[in-house]
């Protein structure tokens, strides 16, 4: 319960999280580990490592490890498939993709990915995950079957359905570099029925603007990834962001 807990003391002292995600293959590990030592420089909570494509392995591994050694801040895997788990990470989303036609996304991925999480320290965080147009990258590589952005009821008995799975965590997911972020309408729809559960908003979130209006609407979690990709400065860009969603 270690990272659970660190990040339910951050809600209840700062009101709500940011989460930095950054993807294996994106940049070598040494680079990756800049960018997240940027972004705890900025106040981001913790680091999520994962990619729909490519995030395995030695590339992996490598990056857990260089990132472990320049920040303190937790490091949270978020696996495509059973070979996104690295035995380095601090956590992982133990996450199932509720809305998925594909059951390798649904259970066999985590079935397979078990042992590994048995074996070593990694903390699993239970989460539904849940795919929204226009979905992304992880939309078509999941299989999802899209919950459409003006169905805010959809989304609401998915997660209502994952609550009573007994997942802790619910992740709304417009997909990597969406033009627009889940709208204030189906996140306040999803927050209002899991009550104390936890509900994390990513996939197109660009500045304090749009973050505010996810944590307002009710996200006690924000992700960022594509952004902290492309900015010149992650230090300042996670600061702009962090001082939007705290209060
Ligand atoms: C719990 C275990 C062992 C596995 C879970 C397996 C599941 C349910 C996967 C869901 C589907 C999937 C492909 C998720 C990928 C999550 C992810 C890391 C998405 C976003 O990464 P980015 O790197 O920003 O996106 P691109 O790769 O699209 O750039
Ligand atoms: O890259 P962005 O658009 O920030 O999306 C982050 C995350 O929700 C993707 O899984
Ligand atoms: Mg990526």
């Amino acid at each position: 319960m270690q990272v659970e807990a660190h990040l339910q003391k951050i809600i209840d002292q700062e009101g709500k999280v940011h989460l930095t995600l950054i993807d294996p293959a994106s940049q070598t590990p040494e680079r990756a580990a800049e960018i997240a030592l940027a972004a705890v420089k900025g106040g981001t909570d913790a680091i999520m490592i994962g990619g729909s494509t490519g995030a395995s392995g030695t590339l992996l591994d490598e990056t857990v490890i260089k990132i472990k050694e320049k920040v303190d801040v937790p490091t949270i895997l978020f696996p495509g498939s059973s070979a996104g788990l690295s035995r380095y990470a601090d956590a992982v989303f133990f996450m199932s993709l509720l809305n998925s036609r594909d059951l390798g996304y649904v259970i066999t991925n985590q079935v397979l990915g078990a042992p590994l999480v048995y074996q070593s320290q990694i903390e699993p965080i239970s989460m539904a995950y849940l795919i929204v147009e226009p979905g992304g990258t992880v939309g078509w590589v999941g299989d999802a079957k899209l919950i459409p952005r003006k169905k805010p009821e959809l989304a609401a008995v998915y997660a209502l359905a994952g609550k009573y799975l007994g997942m802790h965590y619910t992740y709304l997911e417009a997909g990597s570099g969406a033009d627009k972020p889940i709208n204030p309408e189906m996140i306040g729809a999803v927050k209002k029925v899991l009550g104390e559960n936890k509900l994390i908003v990513g996939g197109g979130i660009r500045d304090a603007e749009a973050a505010k209006l996810c944590v307002s609407a009710g996200a006690d979690m924000i992700v960022t990834g594509t952004v902290l990709e492309e900015a010149r400065d992650v230090t300042a860009k996670v600061a702009d962001l962090v001082s939007a969603i705290k209060r």
